[in-house]
């Protein structure tokens, strides 16, 4: 009802200023738009289901995340790509390796400085009902 949509809409406005400001850093530019496959043949074989910043801004707007940990799940996901698709000990796939896990960590650490930890329960529980 209205106050569960005041509180989505207040976690939209939240996910959005996370997601522009990891899209904004320079070290994790690999990570802002989808792997274009065009350049990466082989990519959609082993990577099964894609996943970027731009991605994750379309689906804030699109109400795909009712918590927090949702859009985290999707930084989990893109983390977990990029470990998958660089396995090698050559030093591109080791930075991009290093860049993702940044990423990862940054993502954790901005969201659990900054948000209330009650309004993260308050939309689990909204998740929970629907
Ligand atoms: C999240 O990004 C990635 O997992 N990758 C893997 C691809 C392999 C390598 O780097 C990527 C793009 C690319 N394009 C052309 C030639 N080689 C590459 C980015």
């Amino acid at each position: 009802y209205l106050e569960e949509e005041n509180t989505l809409r207040e976690l939209r406005i939240f996910l959005r200023q996370i997601c522009a400001k990891l899209a904004r850093n320079k070290q994790f530019y690999m990570f802002s738009k989808p792997v274009d496959v065009n350049e990466v043949p082989d990519y959609l074989q082993i990577i099964k289901e894609p996943m970027d910043l731009e991605t994750m801004m379309t689906k804030i707007d699109l109400h795909k995340y009712t918590c927090a940990q949702d859009f985290l799940n999707d930084v989990d996901l893109l983390c977990k790509n990029a470990l998958e698709y660089n396995p090698d000990r050559q030093p591109a796939d080791k930075l991009i390796r290093h860049r993702a896990c940044y990423l990862r960590d940054t993502a954790y650490a901005l969201i659990k400085a900054e948000m209330d930890s009650d309004f993260e329960v308050n939309c689990r529980t909204i998740r929970e009902s629907r």
